[in-house]
């Protein structure tokens, strides 16, 4: 482990045996590592494993096999039989429903973790510390509301500050979002990154929202099948998808069919080729034998337009395309483009750029070389197993 190391999770696996007997894989193997301050996100599509992993950690789901520490101390480990139980691992926790006490006013609620703690803290600390948290979510005004008599957004910031109070090694949050309005969403996914900064808490976060994921995380690991697929920056995510699923998980991609011209290694330039025989110059990040049939990503945003026999920009694929179709979004527009082959793109024009342009115009679109990123191809879907075998994975 690293000295700055607050969780390790390694190699965690758990299996559910369901009503018919069938063993179902959640989690498979996984392991990453938290460091002080990290606001970390497990993003993956639903049943993924993510809620599993974090049960887990909090003690809540007990693992086939694995060994989770947190700042040093030995929380799971089922080589040696250590399962520390949920109330001794010192984490806060907020879920999807909300769980405030609905017999107890405001306050009652964001002072009962800290009654429990031992040594006993004073009333006035008590006090001291409720109204800290009660103002950082700005709640400071209902304190003596019952909890139930809040709003949607008002509970889950009671629920907020209720983990937080008690300043938790570690703050588990399982999509504590998803059951607020989208304006209330975007304004406490602004509210919790600013709480979770100045409590200066380390924070995991689960969620299959790529937005909330990009926007909030300082690293983040999409999750497929039980396993982790890429960890990075959002940014690395983004620009560097590991694979298709990340790249077609996380943003939106135009993807296309090509062959490598030349041989390609990790960080070389080279060339692939359309089924029409058009060149594009790429940058590999796998290496990819010359003949080798791959899949060509591009984001939409990456696809711009230029008019029709631009030359373009150096060190771009520049493909000859008509508009299909368009939608306007404000502050950009998307269009369908279609390539000589039949192939159709998603490209994108900012601001008053397109102006001019409709459905049935010729045009050029360019990718820059930096932006055109290279797959393999998916290896061909398995047959699917027999009802009665086993359905791991
Ligand atoms: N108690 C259980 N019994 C049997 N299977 C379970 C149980 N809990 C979870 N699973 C299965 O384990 C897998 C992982 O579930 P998990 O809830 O961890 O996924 P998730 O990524 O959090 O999904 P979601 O985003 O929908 O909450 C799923 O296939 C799920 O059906």
């Amino acid at each position: 482990m690293t000295s700055d190391a607050v969780l390790l999770v390694e190699d965690l696996e758990k299996h559910h045996v369901d009503a018919s007997g069938h063993r179902n894989t959640a989690v498979d193997g996984l392991s990453f590592e938290m460091r002080q301050g990290d606001f970390y996100t497990l993003l993956g599509p639903s049943g993924c494993g993510k809620s599993t992993t974090l049960r887990a950690i909090a003690g809540l789901e007990p693992i086939d096999t694995g060994r989770i520490t947190l700042h040093g101390q030995v929380l799971n480990d089922t080589a040696q039989g250590i399962a520390v139980p949920p109330n001794r691992r010192q984490l806060g926790m907020v879920f999807q429903s909300y769980a405030i006490w609905p017999h107890m006013t405001v306050t009652q609620n964001v002072a009962f973790p800290l009654r429990m703690q031992r040594p006993k803290l004073s009333s006035r600390d008590i006090a001291a510390r409720v109204h800290e948290a009660l103002a950082a979510v700005q709640l400071d005004s209902f304190s003596n509301r019952m909890a139930t008599a809040l709003s949607g957004g008002q509970q889950q910031r009671l629920a907020l500050a209720r983990a937080l109070v008690a300043r938790p090694r570690l703050l588990l949050l399982d999509e504590p979002l998803s059951n607020l309005d989208a304006r209330l969403r975007s304004s406490m996914l602004a509210e919790l990154t600013r709480l979770q900064r100045d409590f200066g808490t380390t924070a995991l976060y689960v969620t299959h929202d790529q937005t909330e994921a990009l926007s909030m995380s300082s690293r983040l690991a999409v999750m497929n099948q039980g396993r982790i697929v890429q960890e990075g920056s959002p940014a690395d995510i983004y620009y560097r998808p590991a694979d298709e699923f990340v790249a077609r998980f996380v943003g939106e991609m135009n993807m296309l069919g090509a062959t490598a011209d030349t041989p390609l290694t990790p960080g070389t330039t080279g060339t692939v080729r359309l089924s029409d025989g058009t060149a594009l110059p790429v940058h590999a990040a796998i290496s990819v034998a010359k003949g080798q049939t791959v899949s060509l990503g591009a984001r939409y945003e990456s696809v711009t337009i230029l008019p029709a026999g631009t030359p373009g920009p150096a060190d771009a694929a520049i493909l000859p395309a008509v508009l299909t179709g368009q939608v306007f979004l404000g502050e950009i527009r998307r269009w369908s483009a279609r390539l000589p082959d039949g192939t159709e793109l998603v490209a994108t024009s900012i601001g008053r750029q397109a102006d001019g342009l409709s459905p049935g115009s010729a045009v050029s679109l360019a990718i820059a070389r930096q932006d055109l990123l290279v797959f393999p191809t998916p290896a061909a879907t398995p047959p699917a197993q027999p009802a009665s075998g086993d359905a791991d994975g």
